[in-house]
């Protein structure tokens, strides 16, 4: 038998990326072969196998044809007779099907490094449509290169729109769905995603809450906040992403930058959450964000009273490291400031650090009950901010 490294870890390396899972192609074995080995069998469906030690994930070479409708759809070949290049040509792109055999040795059978070198996205051959999945993680794929400079060859992007219109989308799960924009979310640049997406239409079928912010017109006139290119709500919430991903690699702000837009329409975040599984962390954020971030972007103007209600509207109080990704998340949708130069952040966070210090024991020490409790807190509270202010 022969072992090759294959996929993301051969394409990563050539690029001088790092690389996260190595999986490995095993041709001209069979099962019985790996079982004697030690290796020990995952796949119930496909020939996989855990490596005795390294618990890498090697192959068996297989074709695959697609043989009916949804993810199990497939029937599988895998044999000793399966060549190396058979098992390459049934995957995505050209530069997922470049392998390194035992000496370190790149073999390239597709002439995929051209691609490589081009950084060109293309896919390989018309089985690319059996399995819709792929419209997504091209898109994901040119997200995560395109600081690299990679782009998607023409014929691909024919193909992805010819598969959204063909209904082929309907397929996905919503929770594979969320599985690739969750992946998509920790991308250099996740707004790649979602625009390659709303080009060719796919968008309106797996997210179609965030596809009709592109038919809504950009209302605010805030100088500072519009960037002339963001002639509607979507593409607006797509640079507010891109601002995002540069201050935070943490997901639930991601989700929550791209979100944020959504704004009235908070049943339709809650819509999306629910069926796509979104955690309930993200979910939440997202929530916060797009129904306080006109009060946040107004803070200085706002009334102590009215800080303590955003406070509590927050629950500030109990989580106060959640409210300060609501602040990043506001702060990056003032895309000609840096986030540091967001006013409301360190304004807001005084208040609450002042707000906060107002003691309850003695409160109650002084013999207020019950419900009676919080309004002299609150009260409390104002006072200090209104002293903080003067
Ligand atoms: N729908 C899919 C999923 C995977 N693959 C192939 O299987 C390999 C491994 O898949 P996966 O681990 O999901 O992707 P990677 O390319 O390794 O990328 P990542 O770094 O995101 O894991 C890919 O390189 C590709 O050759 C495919 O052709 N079609």
């Amino acid at each position: 038998m022969q072992i090759y490294l294959v996929g993301g870890a051969v394409r990563d390396k050539l690029l001088s990326l790092p690389v996260k899972d190595k999986d490995f192609v095993v041709v001209g074995a069979t099962p019985a072969d790996m079982l004697e080995q030690g290796y020990q069998q995952v796949g119930k469906d496909f020939p996989v196998f855990l490596h005795p030690s390294t618990k890498q994930e090697y192959a068996l070479a297989r074709t695959e044809r697609k043989s009916g409708s949804g993810y199990t759809g497939f029937t599988c070949y895998a044999a000793p007779d399966v060549t190396l290049e058979q098992d390459l040509v049934r995957r995505d792109l050209t530069i997922n099907a470049m392998v390194e055999d035992e000496n370190g040795q790149v073999i390239d059978p597709l002439n995929a490094r051209a691609d490589l070198d081009n950084r060109v996205l293309r896919h390989i051959s018309a089985s690319f449509s059996e399995d819709p999945l792929r419209v997504l993680r091209v898109a994901r794929f040119a997200a995560r290169f395109h600081r690299q400079g990679f782009t998607i060859a023409d014929e691909t992007l024919l193909l992805m729109q010819a598969m959204t219109q063909a209904g082929d989308l309907a397929e996905l799960t919503p929770e594979r769905v969320w599985q690739e924009v969750e992946k998509t979310l920790s991308a250099a640049n996740p707004e790649v995603f979602f625009k390659v997406l709303k080009d060719i239409g796919a968008l309106a079928v797996i997210l179609p809450e965030l596809d009709n912010l592109f038919d809504l017109a950009v209302i605010s006139s805030d100088e500072d906040n519009d960037d002339k290119n963001n002639s509607n709500l979507g593409l607006q919430a797509l640079s507010l992403l891109k601002n995002t991903a540069l201050l935070s690699s943490n997901l639930a702000i991601r989700f929550a930058a791209v979100m944020q837009n959504l704004g009235e329409q908070q049943a339709n975040i809650k819509a999306l959450a629910k069926r796509c599984k979104v955690p309930n962390e993200h979910r939440d954020l997202a929530i916060l964000v797009s129904a306080q971030q006109a009060h946040i972007h107004n803070a200085l103007t706002l009334t102590p009273a009215a800080i303590i209600s955003l406070f509590d509207n927050t629950d500030a109080w109990r989580k106060p490291e959640r409210f300060q990704q609501i602040l990043l998340t506001c702060s990056s949708s003032k895309s000609k400031q840096l986030a540091d130069a967001y006013q409301p952040t360190q304004y807001l966070t005084n208040m609450l650090n002042t707000a906060c210090d107002i003691a309850v024991q003695p409160i109650i020490a002084a013999g207020f009950r019950g419900p009676e409790i919080k309004q002299q807190l609150t009260l409390q509270r104002i006072s200090a901010l209104t002293a903080l202010r003067a």
